[in-house]
């Protein structure tokens, strides 16, 4: 089969582009995005696995990564956390370059908390928000997440995987990050765990500006929070546009899904 080029696959659903400005373009604001991703080209051993993406967050804004297993989500989180270099294309996070430098655009503000959670199993959970910052950073995310209150002294490998998807934003807000990247946030949830946790990420996006990409393969949930949504096929962007025009359309989604 011939490998679709963004030109032939990419549609949209208000606008002919391919580059979401969720609030800035609702509201007419000119903040300055949190992360934006242009004709980004990246891939592993020279072998491209995304071509021609582009998108863009504002602070306080979601963004629903979707599409089949395959599509190039991980790929495209990997490069806007500068772990994977560009083959072309760039990728901005607030205001600046990210160019396969992990632990500059750390630095700079922008978390990924991977599909596996990165957590240690061992630690117990007190143990592993240490690792993030002192007291008061912990006291702050016990404040947000008040229902880890008492498992600080079970170890991680003990808990529910809602327990320990709810450790991991915890341990990532530690670091008081601007843009916060997640990787199949409900990866073994169940609907209910999923839905515990969606509310919290609305709330730190519109409490504390907090930009995010959400990866999920939950179509629905993913975008009853989200502003935005991407949709990736075969590494291209096939759909693009506002959450609230895509929870109207889930044909253009299947669409999008089967790269039609
Ligand atoms: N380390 C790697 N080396 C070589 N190819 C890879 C590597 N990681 C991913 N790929 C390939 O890149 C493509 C995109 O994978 P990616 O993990 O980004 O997709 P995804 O949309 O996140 O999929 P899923 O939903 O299954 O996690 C796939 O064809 C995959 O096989």
């Amino acid at each position: 089969m011939t490998t679709p080029t963004p030109a032939d696959t990419e549609t949209s659903v208000e606008t002919a582009t391919a580059t979401v400005t969720a609030a800035a373009t609702a509201t007419g604001t000119a903040a300055e995005p949190a992360l934006v991703i242009e004709n980004l080209i990246a891939g592993y051993r020279g072998v491209p696995a995304i071509r021609g993406v582009n998108l863009r967050v504002d602070p306080g804004n979601i963004l629903a990564l979707l599409g089949p297993n395959g599509a190039g989500k991980t790929t495209t989180l990997l490069a806007a956390a500068g772990l994977l270099t560009p083959l072309s294309g760039t990728v901005t996070a607030l205001g600046a370059p990210v160019s396969g430098r992990v632990e500059r655009t750390a630095r700079a503000g922008v978390s990924l908390i991977p599909d596996d959670r990165g957590l240690f199993h061992r630690l117990t959970v007190t143990e592993n928000l240490r690792l993030a910052g002192g007291r008061d950073e912990l006291d702050q995310a016990l404040e947000r997440f008040p229902q880890l209150r008492p498992l600080l002294r079970r170890r991680c490998g003990l808990l529910s995987g809602g327990e320990q998807q709810s450790l991991a934003i915890a341990r990532t807000l530690m670091r008081k990050p601007r843009v916060l990247l997640i990787d199949e946030l409900s990866m073994g949830l169940s609907p209910i765990a999923i839905q515990a946790i969606l509310p919290t990420l609305r709330q730190l996006a519109d409490e504390t500006n907090l930009a995010i990409v959400l990866v999920e393969q939950h179509i629905d949930q993913a975008l009853s929070i989200a502003d935005s949504a991407v949709v990736l096929h075969h590494g291209s962007v096939a759909l693009s546009g506002p959450a609230a025009a895509l929870r109207e359309d889930r044909q253009q989604i299947q669409r999008a899904y089967f790269g039609r």
